[in-house]
């Protein structure tokens, strides 16, 4: 920033902003995907099984887990699946550039929109995130299993939930240069926390009851992640150790 001529006290306000983007956005993504995923047992069980042989290396009281997001991502589908449609279902941020040169964009109807040099454009991530005509008329539901062939090019379909089509509209840390450069950090801190959530603890709702989870809160534009509504107040969990998971100790390896 020195460099380009950014004075030493901008570029205090500038890093000032860091631990904000980092902690309001990772802190309510990772609540949501403990909550989405904790409230369904059948899934739980169906994760545990994933992530114990694929990432999970135990001699004796020595647990280590891979939180490597591409290590995740590789053996463990069905979780990471459950992570990008968590991405999908919370975030929407909406990313601001400026168009630098006149340039005309048409749509799928053949019709042309001119950018203008020089003008302001916002983009809404979670505008795209919840249209129909990209992810189907479930687009409102969380599908842990959504995002399972999400990466596979070899299916050609186009259409409302085909991955083709998901894959145009899935921006959740934004893009081009100012892609969101602490992505790979915020996946692996929320894989650490989960793999041990899942692995070494059960966890039920307070009162014993059935789950149900807070509705989003009110959205504003200077989040980029959706918070519960009244901050989850009346929503909490009971945890305990799992049997056999008592007294692990806990590595994490990168
Ligand atoms: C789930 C967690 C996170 C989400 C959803 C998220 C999302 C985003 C989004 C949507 C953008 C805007 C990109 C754009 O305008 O195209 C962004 C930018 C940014 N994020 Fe994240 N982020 C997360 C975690 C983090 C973490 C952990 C850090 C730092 C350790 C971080 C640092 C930044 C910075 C510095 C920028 C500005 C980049 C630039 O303007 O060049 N983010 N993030």
């Amino acid at each position: 920033m020195r460099d380009g001529g950014i004075a030493d006290g901008d570029v205090a306000r500038i890093e000032i902003m860091l631990p904000f983007a980092a902690m309001t956005n990772t802190v309510p993504t990772l609540f949501w995907l403990f909550s989405f995923i904790i409230s369904r047992p059948d899934l739980v069980l169906q994760l545990r099984e994933e992530v114990e042989s694929a990432i999970t290396k135990r001699d004796g009281d020595e647990v280590t887990v891979r939180v490597n997001a591409s290590a995740v991502e590789e053996r463990c589908p069905l979780l990471w699946s459950c992570y990008r449609e968590t991405l999908r279902m919370t975030i929407h941020q909406i990313s601001t550039r400026t168009v630098v040169q006149d340039t005309t964009l048409s749509d799928a109807k053949g019709r042309e929109y001119l950018l203008k040099a020089g003008t302001p454009i916002q983009m809404s991530i979670g505008t795209l995130n919840t249209l129909e005509e990209y992810w189907g008329p479930d687009a409102a539901e969380f599908d842990p299993t959504r995002f399972l062939n999400f990466a596979d090019r070899s299916k050609t379909a186009e259409g409302p939930g085909s991955p083709k089509a998901m894959r145009t509209a899935f921006q959740p840390f934004g893009g081009g240069q100012h892609l969101c450069p602490g992505r790979m950090f915020a996946a692996a801190e929320m894989m650490a926390f989960m793999l041990t959530m899942l692995l070494g603890y059960e966890v039920e709702p307070l009162d014993g009851g059935r789950w149900e989870l807070p509705p989003f809160g009110p959205r504003s534009v200077i989040d980029a992640v959706a918070k519960p509504a009244k901050d989850g107040k009346g929503f909490g969990v009971r945890m305990r150790k799992r049997q056999g998971w008592e007294s692990v100790r806990w590595n994490f390896a990168f």
